[in-house]
């Protein structure tokens, strides 16, 4: 598959802050490739760059094959932006919005058919004030998509929604990818990228940690197996912390919760049969995105800037 995007050694500092530092990242014709971090590991600030809406102090970037700062008329008939906060005036209707972008652009799509598409046909007439969350939400994604580019960055494109419209818009989202449409998704929701994204870039502090799909990069996790049940009685972590294939056990509420490789459940259970204790609500899960990135970066994902820990 052709890349769409390359960007090498890139590297942005605002002030005295060093916003992205080394990124290099290639994205495949027709996948979605999503770029995940905490708040603050400069996601934002790498799409900008990617956009050619910020330059960058470091690195070579391509779009498409153009230089997305010295090609910025070539680039906008290829790439649809829809950043974050994206704001239009109150009293614009959703259909003024739509025909208002579209005539941006030499070759538009059909502005009609994606306010169809989109779910917002019943909104034609509405003003962007008066719109749900989700409205604006879809509005913006239309926006972007109006230029019929074959490139569309989305950024935090579900923050702010409620889980069902956020499950609507991942429907959407793959429904453009259908179409052909390459598309970076940013974003700090673990669930969203496995869910969605064919391969990812984890971004930490600036850096990319690593870059796989969501199956490869939650291998990296050292857990294999976590189980997660509540004793029938009480229980002491030593039995189980003792035993080789487990890695970890913590506790959260009246839960426990045992890390450990393949065997891991065979082990505890065996153990806990032996002390005549139940595991109540027993569940086994696999490693998640979540995993991967604490053991890449030592860090959570919903911490709140580059050094929370
Ligand atoms: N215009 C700016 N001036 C100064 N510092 C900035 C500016 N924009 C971003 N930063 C800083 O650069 C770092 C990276 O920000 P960026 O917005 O790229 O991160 P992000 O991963 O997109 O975070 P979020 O998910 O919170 O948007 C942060 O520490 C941020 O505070």
């Amino acid at each position: 598959m052709p890349a769409v995007i390359e960007v090498r050694n890139l590297r942005k500092r605002y002030d005295d802050k060093i916003a992205v530092d080394d990124v290099s990242l290639t994205v495949q014709e027709g996948e979605i490739f999503g770029i995940l971090g905490p708040n603050g590991a400069g996601k934002t600030t790498t799409v900008e760059c990617i956009a050619g809406l910020r330059t960058p102090d470091r690195g070579e970037i391509t779009v498409c094959g153009l230089d997305p700062r010295r090609d910025r008329a070539g680039l906008t008939r290829r790439l649809g932006v829809q950043l974050q906060a994206g704001c239009l005036p109150d009293r614009l209707q959703v259909a003024e919005a739509l025909e208002l972008y579209s005539s941006f652009y030499p070759a538009p799509a059909d502005w009609r058919a994606l306010m169809d598409d989109l779910g917002l046909a019943a909104k034609a007439k509405t003003a962007y004030a008066k719109l749900s969350g989700g409205q604006k939400q879809r509005l913006s994604i239309a926006l972007a998509l109006v230029g019929d580019p074959r490139v569309a960055i989305l950024d935090e494109l579900t923050t702010g929604l409620d889980p069902q419209a956020r499950r609507d818009t991942w429907a959407l989202i793959e429904g453009v990818r259908s179409r052909g449409v390459t598309i970076v998704l940013v974003t700090h929701f673990m669930e969203e990228a496995e869910r969605l994204c064919d391969r990812l870039a984890l971004i930490d502090a600036g850096r990319v940690v690593a870059v796989d799909t969501p199956a490869g990069l939650t291998e990296r996790a050292r857990i294999e197996q976590r189980i997660r049940f509540r004793p029938s009685r009480p229980l002491d972590d030593h039995l189980l912390t003792s035993l080789p294939d487990v890695s970890g056990v913590t506790r959260r509420g009246e839960f426990v919760i045992v890390d450990g490789n393949d065997n891991a459940l065979n082990a505890v259970t065996t153990v806990l049969a032996r002390n005549r204790i139940v595991a109540e609500r027993l569940r086994v899960e696999q490693a998640s995105l979540e995993d991967a990135f604490v053991e890449l970066t030592g860090r959570h994902l919903d911490a709140v800037g580059p050094d929370a820990k």
